[in-house]
Protein backbone atom coordinates (compact mmCIF):
# COMPACT_ATOMS: atom_id res chain seq x y z
CA UNK A 1 0.00 0.00 0.00
CA UNK A 2 2.85 2.13 0.24
CA UNK A 3 4.30 4.58 -2.77
CA UNK A 4 7.56 2.74 -2.27
CA UNK A 5 6.30 -0.38 -3.36
CA UNK A 6 7.64 -1.95 0.19
CA UNK A 7 4.09 -1.60 1.62
CA UNK A 8 4.89 0.21 4.49
CA UNK A 9 6.92 -2.71 5.96
CA UNK A 10 10.23 -3.23 7.08
CA UNK A 11 12.40 -5.83 6.71
CA UNK A 12 16.23 -7.28 6.93
CA UNK A 13 19.00 -9.22 5.45
CA UNK A 14 21.50 -10.97 6.98
CA UNK A 15 21.30 -8.81 9.93
CA UNK A 16 24.21 -9.46 12.20
CA UNK A 17 24.31 -7.40 15.69
CA UNK A 18 27.32 -8.00 17.61
CA UNK A 19 28.10 -5.92 21.10
CA UNK A 20 31.47 -5.61 22.41
CA UNK A 21 34.59 -7.03 20.88
CA UNK A 22 37.20 -10.09 21.50
CA UNK A 23 36.54 -12.28 24.21
CA UNK A 24 33.40 -10.07 25.71
CA UNK A 25 31.53 -10.11 22.31
CA UNK A 26 27.90 -11.02 22.40
CA UNK A 27 26.86 -12.03 19.07
CA UNK A 28 23.10 -10.90 19.69
CA UNK A 29 21.23 -11.34 16.48
CA UNK A 30 23.14 -14.29 13.69
CA UNK A 31 22.19 -13.34 9.92
CA UNK A 32 18.88 -12.36 11.04
CA UNK A 33 16.43 -12.18 7.56
CA UNK A 34 12.97 -11.14 8.47
CA UNK A 35 9.96 -9.56 7.27
CA UNK A 36 7.38 -7.60 8.71
CA UNK A 37 5.04 -7.26 6.03
CA UNK A 38 2.79 -3.52 5.30
CA UNK A 39 -0.48 -3.85 6.85
CA UNK A 40 0.69 -6.64 9.22
CA UNK A 41 0.82 -7.40 12.72
CA UNK A 42 3.77 -9.33 14.02
CA UNK A 43 4.82 -10.48 17.01
CA UNK A 44 8.35 -11.45 18.04
CA UNK A 45 8.93 -13.87 20.65
CA UNK A 46 11.61 -16.00 22.19
CA UNK A 47 13.80 -16.68 25.26
CA UNK A 48 15.57 -13.80 27.57
CA UNK A 49 18.64 -12.83 25.82
CA UNK A 50 17.34 -13.69 22.35
CA UNK A 51 17.67 -10.50 20.57
CA UNK A 52 14.58 -9.56 20.70
CA UNK A 53 15.19 -6.51 21.65
CA UNK A 54 18.06 -5.99 19.61
CA UNK A 55 16.33 -6.71 16.45
CA UNK A 56 13.14 -4.07 16.98
CA UNK A 57 16.17 -1.69 17.97
CA UNK A 58 18.41 -2.35 14.71
CA UNK A 59 15.13 -2.22 12.20
CA UNK A 60 13.88 0.78 14.20
CA UNK A 61 17.09 2.47 13.40
CA UNK A 62 18.17 3.26 16.85
CA UNK A 63 21.29 0.94 16.64
CA UNK A 64 23.18 0.22 13.71
CA UNK A 65 23.80 -3.17 12.10
CA UNK A 66 27.62 -4.67 12.21
CA UNK A 67 26.76 -6.50 9.39
CA UNK A 68 23.40 -6.86 6.99
CA UNK A 69 20.41 -4.88 5.56
CA UNK A 70 17.80 -3.25 7.17
CA UNK A 71 14.76 -1.79 4.59
CA UNK A 72 11.91 0.72 5.65
CA UNK A 73 9.15 0.81 3.60
CA UNK A 74 11.84 0.12 0.83
CA UNK A 75 14.41 2.47 2.39
CA UNK A 76 18.03 1.21 2.95
CA UNK A 77 18.99 2.47 6.36
CA UNK A 78 22.52 1.80 6.31
CA UNK A 79 22.75 4.04 3.23
CA UNK A 80 21.30 7.16 5.20
CA UNK A 81 22.75 10.39 6.49
CA UNK A 82 22.15 10.28 10.67
CA UNK A 83 20.12 13.80 9.41
CA UNK A 84 17.84 11.32 6.92
CA UNK A 85 17.66 8.37 9.08
CA UNK A 86 16.13 11.00 11.85
CA UNK A 87 13.65 12.45 9.22
CA UNK A 88 12.67 8.63 8.89
CA UNK A 89 12.28 7.79 12.09
CA UNK A 90 10.01 10.98 12.81
CA UNK A 91 8.02 10.50 9.78
CA UNK A 92 7.37 6.83 9.61
CA UNK A 93 7.71 4.91 12.55
CA UNK A 94 6.41 5.12 16.14
CA UNK A 95 8.54 3.48 19.17
CA UNK A 96 6.91 2.34 22.38
CA UNK A 97 10.14 0.74 24.12
CA UNK A 98 10.32 -0.84 27.35
CA UNK A 99 12.03 2.67 29.08
CA UNK A 100 9.16 4.71 28.13
CA UNK A 101 11.73 7.72 27.19
CA UNK A 102 9.26 10.36 28.33
CA UNK A 103 10.19 13.90 28.98
CA UNK A 104 9.78 13.99 32.77
CA UNK A 105 9.55 18.01 32.79
CA UNK A 106 6.71 17.97 30.50
CA UNK A 107 2.99 16.80 30.72
CA UNK A 108 1.58 13.74 29.82
CA UNK A 109 -0.22 15.72 26.93
CA UNK A 110 3.06 17.36 25.52
CA UNK A 111 4.71 14.12 25.72
CA UNK A 112 2.14 12.67 23.45
CA UNK A 113 1.99 15.28 20.95
CA UNK A 114 5.89 15.83 21.06
CA UNK A 115 6.46 14.26 17.80
CA UNK A 116 4.28 16.59 16.17
CA UNK A 117 5.71 19.38 18.25
CA UNK A 118 9.24 18.83 16.77
CA UNK A 119 7.91 18.43 13.24
CA UNK A 120 6.15 21.60 13.41
CA UNK A 121 2.46 19.78 12.70
CA UNK A 122 -0.56 19.40 14.76
CA UNK A 123 -2.76 16.50 16.07
CA UNK A 124 -5.53 15.33 14.23
CA UNK A 125 -8.08 16.23 17.24
CA UNK A 126 -10.37 13.72 16.32
CA UNK A 127 -7.69 11.23 16.13
CA UNK A 128 -6.15 12.48 19.62
CA UNK A 129 -9.55 12.45 21.45
CA UNK A 130 -9.77 8.70 20.65
CA UNK A 131 -6.24 7.46 21.57
CA UNK A 132 -7.09 9.21 24.86
CA UNK A 133 -10.35 7.83 25.50
CA UNK A 134 -9.41 4.24 24.50
CA UNK A 135 -6.22 4.67 26.71
CA UNK A 136 -8.09 6.30 29.74
CA UNK A 137 -5.72 8.96 29.53
CA UNK A 138 -8.17 11.68 29.68
CA UNK A 139 -7.70 13.01 33.76
CA UNK A 140 -4.07 12.08 33.50
CA UNK A 141 -2.84 14.60 30.85
CA UNK A 142 -1.86 17.64 32.54
CA UNK A 143 0.53 15.22 34.60
CA UNK A 144 3.93 14.98 34.94
CA UNK A 145 5.51 11.31 34.41
CA UNK A 146 6.44 11.14 38.06
CA UNK A 147 3.46 11.50 39.12
CA UNK A 148 1.85 8.34 36.94
CA UNK A 149 2.05 4.81 37.73
CA UNK A 150 4.21 2.82 35.48
CA UNK A 151 1.17 1.48 33.87
CA UNK A 152 -0.13 5.12 33.03
CA UNK A 153 3.01 6.09 32.03
CA UNK A 154 3.18 3.07 29.22
CA UNK A 155 -0.18 4.38 28.27
CA UNK A 156 1.38 7.89 27.46
CA UNK A 157 4.56 6.26 25.52
CA UNK A 158 1.57 3.71 23.71
CA UNK A 159 -0.44 7.62 22.38
CA UNK A 160 2.35 9.30 21.31
CA UNK A 161 3.54 6.41 18.98
CA UNK A 162 -0.26 6.31 17.96
CA UNK A 163 -0.87 9.59 17.52
CA UNK A 164 0.82 10.44 14.11
CA UNK A 165 -0.51 7.62 12.51
CA UNK A 166 2.92 6.36 11.77
CA UNK A 167 3.23 3.49 9.13
CA UNK A 168 5.14 1.36 11.21
CA UNK A 169 4.46 0.63 15.09
CA UNK A 170 7.34 -0.98 16.87
CA UNK A 171 6.46 -1.91 20.41
CA UNK A 172 8.67 -3.80 23.05
CA UNK A 173 6.13 -5.57 25.74
CA UNK A 174 3.40 -2.66 25.18
CA UNK A 175 1.50 -4.63 27.39
CA UNK A 176 3.69 -5.64 30.02
CA UNK A 177 2.89 -2.84 32.64
CA UNK A 178 -0.74 -2.87 31.85
CA UNK A 179 -4.08 -4.69 33.87
CA UNK A 180 -5.53 -7.17 31.37
CA UNK A 181 -8.52 -5.13 30.73
CA UNK A 182 -6.30 -2.59 29.65
CA UNK A 183 -3.85 -4.54 27.88
CA UNK A 184 -6.63 -6.02 25.99
CA UNK A 185 -7.43 -2.58 25.15
CA UNK A 186 -3.65 -1.60 23.76
CA UNK A 187 -3.70 -4.68 21.76
CA UNK A 188 -7.20 -4.02 20.41
CA UNK A 189 -5.60 -0.37 19.40
CA UNK A 190 -2.86 -1.75 17.51
CA UNK A 191 -5.09 -4.37 15.66
CA UNK A 192 -7.32 -1.34 14.81
CA UNK A 193 -4.41 0.43 13.39
CA UNK A 194 -3.35 -2.13 11.33
CA UNK A 195 -7.59 -3.09 10.67
CA UNK A 196 -8.11 0.23 10.09
CA UNK A 197 -5.55 2.75 9.33
CA UNK A 198 -3.15 0.04 6.96
CA UNK A 199 -0.26 0.79 9.74
CA UNK A 200 2.18 -1.95 10.36
CA UNK A 201 3.15 -3.08 13.76
CA UNK A 202 5.96 -5.09 15.23
CA UNK A 203 5.68 -5.79 18.52
CA UNK A 204 8.05 -8.13 21.28
CA UNK A 205 6.00 -9.56 23.91
CA UNK A 206 6.19 -12.52 26.21
CA UNK A 207 2.25 -13.19 26.50
CA UNK A 208 1.29 -15.41 24.62
CA UNK A 209 -2.52 -14.31 24.72
CA UNK A 210 -0.90 -10.66 23.68
CA UNK A 211 0.62 -12.15 20.47
CA UNK A 212 -2.40 -13.93 19.62
CA UNK A 213 -3.35 -10.76 18.68
CA UNK A 214 -0.96 -10.82 16.10
CA UNK A 215 -1.16 -12.16 12.18
CA UNK A 216 1.96 -13.62 12.88
CA UNK A 217 5.09 -14.28 15.43
CA UNK A 218 8.34 -14.49 14.88
CA UNK A 219 10.38 -17.04 17.14
CA UNK A 220 13.84 -15.48 18.06
CA UNK A 221 15.99 -17.85 20.13
CA UNK A 222 19.69 -17.21 20.75
CA UNK A 223 20.29 -14.56 17.91
CA UNK A 224 18.48 -16.71 15.21
CA UNK A 225 14.88 -17.10 13.67
CA UNK A 226 14.12 -20.39 14.61
CA UNK A 227 9.93 -20.59 13.55
CA UNK A 228 7.44 -18.21 11.85
CA UNK A 229 3.89 -19.42 12.94
CA UNK A 230 0.87 -17.63 10.95
CA UNK A 231 -2.62 -17.40 12.72
CA UNK A 232 -1.10 -17.64 15.93
CA UNK A 233 -3.65 -18.93 18.99
CA UNK A 234 -2.20 -18.62 22.45
CA UNK A 235 -2.08 -22.20 22.84
CA UNK A 236 0.12 -22.58 19.94
CA UNK A 237 2.10 -20.03 21.18
CA UNK A 238 2.76 -21.35 24.52
CA UNK A 239 3.44 -24.71 22.83
CA UNK A 240 5.86 -23.66 20.65
CA UNK A 241 7.97 -21.76 23.43
CA UNK A 242 7.78 -24.62 25.52
CA UNK A 243 9.44 -26.13 22.40
CA UNK A 244 11.98 -23.59 22.87
CA UNK A 245 13.39 -24.64 26.58
CA UNK A 246 11.52 -21.19 27.25
CA UNK A 247 11.21 -19.67 30.77
CA UNK A 248 8.57 -16.85 29.16
CA UNK A 249 4.54 -17.75 29.24
CA UNK A 250 5.02 -17.61 33.44
CA UNK A 251 4.52 -15.02 35.19
CA UNK A 252 6.59 -12.57 32.90
CA UNK A 253 4.34 -10.15 31.81
CA UNK A 254 1.21 -9.57 33.78
CA UNK A 255 -2.38 -10.75 34.17
CA UNK A 256 -3.40 -10.79 30.28
CA UNK A 257 -1.12 -13.75 29.96
CA UNK A 258 -1.77 -15.27 33.46
CA UNK A 259 -5.78 -16.49 32.35
CA UNK A 260 -3.79 -18.73 29.34
CA UNK A 261 -1.07 -19.66 31.71
CA UNK A 262 -2.79 -20.50 34.95
CA UNK A 263 -0.98 -22.92 36.74
CA UNK A 264 2.42 -22.20 35.36
CA UNK A 265 3.15 -19.30 37.03
CA UNK A 266 7.02 -19.10 38.18
CA UNK A 267 8.21 -15.98 38.17
CA UNK A 268 11.06 -15.46 35.67
CA UNK A 269 13.81 -12.49 36.34
CA UNK A 270 14.41 -9.85 33.55
CA UNK A 271 18.07 -9.51 33.12
CA UNK A 272 17.50 -5.49 33.12
CA UNK A 273 19.59 -5.32 29.61
CA UNK A 274 16.41 -4.27 27.51
N1 LIG B 1 24.16 -2.75 24.87
C1 LIG B 1 24.52 -4.02 25.00
N2 LIG B 1 25.81 -4.35 25.25
C2 LIG B 1 26.20 -5.65 25.37
N3 LIG B 1 25.37 -6.70 25.23
C3 LIG B 1 24.08 -6.43 24.99
C4 LIG B 1 23.58 -5.09 24.86
N4 LIG B 1 22.25 -5.16 24.61
C5 LIG B 1 21.94 -6.47 24.58
N5 LIG B 1 23.03 -7.22 24.80
C6 LIG B 1 23.09 -8.71 24.80
O1 LIG B 1 22.57 -9.16 23.57
C7 LIG B 1 21.75 -10.30 23.75
C8 LIG B 1 20.34 -10.01 23.24
O2 LIG B 1 19.73 -9.02 24.10
P1 LIG B 1 18.26 -8.49 23.87
O3 LIG B 1 17.99 -7.44 24.90
O4 LIG B 1 18.07 -8.12 22.45
O5 LIG B 1 17.39 -9.81 24.18
P2 LIG B 1 15.83 -9.95 24.40
O6 LIG B 1 15.43 -11.15 23.63
O7 LIG B 1 15.15 -8.67 24.10
O8 LIG B 1 15.77 -10.26 25.95
P3 LIG B 1 14.62 -9.94 27.05
O9 LIG B 1 13.47 -10.83 26.72
O10 LIG B 1 15.28 -10.36 28.33
O11 LIG B 1 14.32 -8.50 26.99
C9 LIG B 1 21.81 -10.63 25.22
O12 LIG B 1 22.80 -11.61 25.42
C10 LIG B 1 22.21 -9.34 25.86
O13 LIG B 1 22.90 -9.58 27.06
Amino acid sequence: MGEDGDGGGARTVRLTKVYGDGAMAVRALDEVTVEFPGGRFTAIMGPSGAGKSTLMHCVAGLEDATSGKVYVGGQELGGLTDRRLTRLRRERIGFVFQAFNLLPTLTALDNIVLPMTLAGTRPDREWLDTVVRVLRLGERLGHRPSELSGGQQQRVALARALVTRPRIIFADEPTGNLDSRTGAEVLGLLRDAVDGLGQTVAMVTHDPVAAGHADAVVFLADGRIVDIMDAPTPDRVLDRMRGLGDDLGRGRSGSAQDEATQGEARGAGRDGLS
